[in-house]
This record gives structure tokens, C-alpha cells and sequence, in this order.
């Protein structure tokens, strides 16, 4: 156990913002846990501090200040948990391998992939891939919201543009770029088309002269306006769609595994559920367990289908 002097340094540590100070008390701690013989609780201790998500915390702070636009989010989710297509999947052990061997890699004059750009259909898993990636290299993710960089600092883009760049190289994490397509889209279709082009080019030559060890993935449900000449910037391009038959499947094992018996997912429930984004098909999934645990009874194929149903309904409101 720590002693009352070590709390209360912590507790002085923790108020005066000094976090080098912080750690050396809990590595007190930890080497007074494992001198008295309890090493599993030292080791617990010195995984805490030691872990990445932590280690920056403070410089993030100080760097954030006065950049609103920056969301820090921790993520707890892994690779098994995203129904995505095959070649997605590859693509992603990839970029989490390449990550793992950077060292080896630079080592002979070559970097990991670490630049990606994610195209396609909204809820679909674009967020969610950043969330996996971020989780399996135990790194923070940093969402971006692009838009709002871009309307909220009109004229000065570039300059917070920067500012997220110097932080990409001094803070180790997975950076995504949210509603990529409001700065990548078609200069010409832009009323302000310089400025767009000085933010785009802006981007795009931070982007070329990143070499630090953070991740960087931009995200747009828009890849039709987007400039032919960014594709090229990027380590690796992946396209999201809705689910198949095959995905749909998977969702519905995944997420009402327990609650409802094999034989319910059947020729029509797949097609109720075809044209569902992944987001929607959890939803309905969702809304069906929440049903049977305040019944208290499994689902049945009618259930499941009333919410599939519910949730393309939902579209027609939203239309209407
Ligand atoms: N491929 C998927 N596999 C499993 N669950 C998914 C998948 N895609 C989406 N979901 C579910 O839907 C939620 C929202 O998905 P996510 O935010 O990743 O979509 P997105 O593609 O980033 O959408 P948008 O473009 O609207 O931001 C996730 O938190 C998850 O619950």
C-alpha cells in the first residue's frame, strides 16, 4: 500500500500539473509494491504509467489548448468485433503489422503504411476501423472534425492545420480526419477556390512531409468530389459499402448470439435487411435485445423483422 506521504504527493503532483513528478511517485509505489513481495500489483502499476495512452496526456492538453477541433476518445474496440469485406480486413492487419515492424522497416530505408484514406457509405465502419486500428496498437485516437476546421478558422486553416500536424509528430496516436471531403472536394465546385486550394495544398504537404510515428487516417462518405491527385497521397485506399448477405449474417450472429436461435435468420430476413448500412442492422439488433430482456423472452424471426422494419421506416421520416 502507499504511504500517506506518497498520496499526498501524488495529490500535490496531480493539482500542480507536474506529471514527471506524478510518475516518479508512482514508480515509488510500484518498487515498494515489489519489494514487499507483491509483484503482480507492481507490475499492474508500472503498466498503468507506462502505457501510451497516458504518457502524452499532458503534453496533449497543453498542445489542444485553443484547438477545439481536436476530440481525444479512448477506444475499446477490437479487430473481431468489425464485419467488414475480406480485402478490408487484409488491408487493415496490414497497416497494424507494418506498425508493429516500423522499426525493422526503417531500418532498411522503408516506412509502414501509416496514411489512409477511408471511402464509402456512411455507417458502414470508416470511424469504427480508426477506433479497431488505435485499439490494437494501443494508441489514443484523435478525431478531427474537418468541417468545423475548416468553417470555424476560415483564414487561418492552414496555421491550425499545422498546429494538428506539429502534434501528429509529438504525440504518438492514430489521427482521424472526420468529413475529409470538405477540404478534399473538387477545387472547382468551391466558391472561395483559393482558399480551398491553399488549405488542400496545405494538407496534402503536411501530409507528404509527415515521417512520425502516429497514424494518420482521413475518412469521407463523399469519394466521388474528391480530387484525383489526393488518392495517390495515401499509403492505402479503403472502400466501404453496405453489408452482403454474408456481412449481414455475421452481424446478426454476432449481436443476438444468445437471444435468438439460428434458425430465425432466414431468406426474408436477409432481404428486409438488404440496403441496411451496419449501423443500422446493430441498431435493429439492439433495439430486438433490449425487447427480450425486458419480456424476457428470445427473439423471434417477427420481432427481428419489426425492427429491421422500424429502422427503414426511420429513413422515410427522415426523407419526409
Ligand atoms: N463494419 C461494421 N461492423 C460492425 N459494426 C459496425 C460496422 N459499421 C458500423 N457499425 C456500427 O455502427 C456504428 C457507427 O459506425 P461508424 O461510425 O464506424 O460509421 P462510419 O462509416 O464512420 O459513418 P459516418 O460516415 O456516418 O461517420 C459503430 O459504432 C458500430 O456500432
Amino acid at each position: 500500500m502507499a504511504t500517506i506521504e506518497q498520496i499526498k504527493a501524488l495529490i500535490r503532483a496531480h493539482f500542480d500539473s507536474n506529471e514527471e513528478k506524478f510518475k516518479t511517485v508512482v514508480l515509488q509505489i510500484a518498487a515498494h509494491e515489489a519489494k514487499v513481495g507483491h509483484t503482480a500489483s507492481a507490475r499492474e502499476i508500472k503498466e498503468i504509467i507506462q502505457n501510451p495512452k497516458y504518457l502524452n496526456k499532458n503534453k496533449v492538453v497543453a498542445l489542444n489548448k485553443g484547438l477545439d477541433i481536436l476530440e481525444q476518445k479512448m477506444t475499446h474496440v477490437h479487430l473481431s468485433d468489425l464485419i467488414v469485406s475480406v480485402e478490408i480486413e487484409e488491408k487493415i492487419k496490414r497497416v497494424i503489422n507494418e506498425y508493429h515492424k516500423k522499426d525493422l522497416l526503417r531500418k532498411n530505408g522503408l516506412m509502414n503504411r501509416s496514411k489512409l484514406l477511408l471511402a464509402g457509405d456512411p455507417g458502414t465502419g470508416k470511424t469504427m476501423t480508426a477506433s479497431v486500428i488505435a485499439n490494437e496498437l494501443y494508441l489514443p485516437l484523435y478525431v478531427i472534425q474537418f468541417d468545423r476546421l475548416i468553417t470555424k478558422y476560415m483564414g487561418e486553416t492552414s496555421a491550425k492545420l499545422r498546429q494538428v500536424f506539429d502534434q501528429i509528430k509529438e504525440v504518438r496516436g492514430v489521427y482521424l480526419f472526420d468529413e475529409f471531403d470538405a477540404i478534399g472536394s473538387d477545387r472547382n465546385l468551391d466558391n472561395d477556390v483559393g482558399e480551398m486550394r491553399r488549405i488542400l495544398n496545405s494538407f496534402l504537404q503536411n501530409l507528404e512531409d509527415d515521417e512520425s510515428y502516429s497514424i494518420i487516417i482521413a475518412a469521407t462518405n463523399n469519394p466521388s468530389i474528391l480530387d484525383n491527385a489526393l488518392f495517390r497521397r495515401f499509403d492505402d485506399v479503403m472502400e466501404y459499402k453496405n453489408p452482403d448477405i454474408e456481412q449481414i449474417t455475421r452481424l446478426f450472429k454476432m449481436k443476438l448470439h444468445g437471444k435468438a436461435s439460428n434458425n430465425i435468420f432466414t431468406e426474408d430476413v436477409y432481404k428486409e435487411a438488404k440496403g441496411l448500412n451496419h449501423a443500422d442492422i446493430v441498431k435493429a439488433c439492439e433495439e430486438a435485445v433490449k425487447y427480450s430482456i425486458l419480456e424476457d423472452q428470445l427473439i423471434t424471426k417477427n420481432i427481428l423483422l419489426n425492427y429491421i422494419k422500424d429502422r427503414k421506416n426511420y429513413y422515410k421520416y427522415k426523407e419526409a
